[in-house]
């Protein structure tokens, strides 16, 4: 049988799910960020820094920032938008699953003043065997269109980066951090320097570890956005230790250009990582 508590971590209200097979799965309220996700063979699978604020201060380094309105800095709101340092509610739970939602009437007056749209935000977490599937939708109650952007950032745990690769992106067209156009001509993305590509497609991927395996696929999205800091971005990085560059990977289904949600309208993004 599934159990789910309300727990702790660091200083956030969480909520731990346990599926019947053993599967584990830890949802912080803050961002409704996954930080934890263990298949049943006890195996995390997400990496979380050791030195990320854990008080709601700044968002969570590491797991699976959830980014809504906009990408990085592509619009004119916030960094990677206000939903990865909203508190959200818990709206659902079942023997397989969590789900939470994000509304205006959630947000601080900052952010409610900053981004003056109606918006509903859903997002389920369903641990099936060993895979993990992330549901995220917008839906727009309001009168009036607005522009919209996101991604699942999601943070593996990679052990040794020089063990891991990416495959399934050969032949693809990808923009680097130079704003330069590409197209990757290897089979597989190795990690020596830091990267931080968006590709233009959303073929399934395959992460290749030292020691396991897992299999990205998206729908709903537009593109996968592959980051990893590199040895100087990361020692500028005050919620990240010097050397845990080394320890992760960032492969993130996203809508990078912010495009328009009409009034009723709900976009659905479906994400699957499976072993
Ligand atoms: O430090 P933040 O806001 O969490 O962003 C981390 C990284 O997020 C990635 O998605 C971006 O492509 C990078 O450019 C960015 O540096």
């Amino acid at each position: 049988m599934a159990v789910v508590t309300m727990t702790t971590y660091g200083d956030l209200p969480a909520v731990h799910l346990t599926a019947a097979d053993g599967a584990q799965a830890t949802v912080s309220l803050f961002g409704a960020h996954l930080l934890s996700w263990k298949t049943a063979d006890g195996k995390e699978r997400l990496f979380v820094s050791s030195q990320t604020p854990l008080d709601g201060s700044k968002a969570i380094r590491g797991g699976v920032p959830v980014i809504f309105p906009q990408f990085n800095v592509r619009g004119p709101g916030l960094r990677h938008g206000f939903a990865r340092v909203s508190t959200w509610r818990l709206t659902g739970q079942g023997d397989s699953f969590l789900e939470f939602g994000l509304a205006p009437s959630d947000l601080s007056a900052e952010h409610a003043q900053a981004w003056p749209h109606d918006f509903t935000l859903t997002l389920r977490f369903t641990l099936r065997g060993d895979a993990l599937d992330i549901s995220y939708s917008a839906h727009n109650p309001g009168q009036q269109a607005y522009d919209f952007g996101v991604a699942l950032h999601t943070y593996y745990d990679v052990g040794q980066l020089d063990a891991t690769s990416i495959s399934g992106l050969q032949h693809q067209q990808f923009l680097d951090h130079h704003n330069q156009t590409l197209v990757q001509d290897t089979p597989a993305l190795h990690f020596t320097e830091k990267h931080d590509r968006m590709y233009q497609s959303t073929p399934s991927v395959t992460l290749n570890t030292a020691d396991a395996t897992l299999h990205l696929a998206q729908q709903g999205f537009d593109q996968w956005v592959v980051w990893n800091p590199g040895k100087d971005d990361a020692a500028a990085l005050t919620d990240l230790a010097d050397d845990e560059y080394l320890r992760f990977v960032c492969i993130e289904p996203a809508r990078i250009y912010q495009q328009p949600l009409a009034a009723g309208a709900t976009w659905t993004g479906k994400h699957t990582i499976s072993t």
